[in-house]
């Protein structure tokens, strides 16, 4: 049986009081999308920070297995570590593109950046790689010199999705990908998205609070509420058949205009 390519079990962060990640345990598979879903300050993006290893956690244990079949505890990884695997295997995407942009170089160099930092020196592979990219992402790569400022939001957005997959990771987290975008924006985003998970074989944990997002992307779901998964299970199966009450409310509060 495939062996998961990241486990988290028993998961903790709190903040003083508040329980922001209690004892939460998921598997994810090599080429799964799992949504986290529920309310603003349910704990969703405090989770997604926890297994990235953005800040200290109080209990619990992250396991990835490596390309190389290592299993890597990432809450204990020293941070030069930590940091190679996020250039190389992980990636990250923001909500606000510009957190995940540099604004001050052009598109072309956003990407060939990514690429100079896993050791590719060559300027006119890094110039061929970053028009490749910009293309996979619906970009037309005649903008490669264009600073990110003179883009739209949605084109922001998927000059951040470029510059994370040139380096083929294996696992993307992304924080509300599609926050802040209008309607018509999300929608195409959120068709390239399903595409680029599709043709790169992509693990992906996208946390949201709309539940369309996790319709359209996600093969799993966790519902969280007050730090704690309240429900799990395939996205349709928990969508269509609600079994708690929580999850009731949010699918319903989604089907209400
Ligand atoms: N740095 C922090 N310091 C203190 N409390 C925090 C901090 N970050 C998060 N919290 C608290 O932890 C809880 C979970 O917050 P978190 O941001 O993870 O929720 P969320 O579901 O991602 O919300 P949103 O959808 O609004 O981003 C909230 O009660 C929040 O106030």
């Amino acid at each position: 049986m495939t062996k998961p390519l990241l486990q988290v079990h028993q998961l903790s962060k709190s903040y003083g009081a508040i329980k922001a990640c209690d004892r939460i345990c998921f598997d994810l598979y090599p080429g799964q999308v799992l949504g986290i879903v529920g309310e603003s300050g349910s704990g969703k993006s405090s989770l997604l920070g926890a297994i990235a290893n953005h800040f200290p956690i109080d209990q619990g244990n992250v396991t990835y297995t490596t390309r190389s079949q290592e299993d890597l505890e990432i809450t204990r990884l020293p941070e030069p570590q930590r940091r190679r695997l996020m250039r190389t295997e992980w990636g990250f995407v923001q909500q606000n593109p510009r957190d995940g942009l540099r604004m001050k170089v052009s598109a072309g160099a956003n990407i060939g950046e990514r690429l100079l930092d896993v050791g590719v020196r060559h300027y006119g592979n890094i110039r061929d790689e970053a028009a490749h990219w910009l293309r996979q992402v619906e970009i037309d790569p005649a903008r490669m010199d264009d600073l990110p400022v003179t883009f739209s939001g949605g084109m922001q957005q998927r000059l951040q999705l470029a510059r994370v997959l040139v380096t083929r990771p294996r696992l993307i987290l992304m924080d509300e990908p599609t926050g802040g975008l209008d309607v018509s924006v999300q929608a195409r985003l959120l068709d390239l998205l399903r595409s680029l998970v599709r043709n790169f074989h992509l693990s992906v944990i996208v946390v949201t609070h709309d539940i369309g997002v996790v319709r359209l992307l996600a093969h799993r779901l966790l519902v969280m509420q007050q730090g704690q998964v309240v429900e799990s299970g395939l996205t349709d199966q928990v969508l269509d058949d609600p079994q708690h009450p929580y999850t009731q409310l949010l699918v319903s509060a989604a089907l209400t205009p």
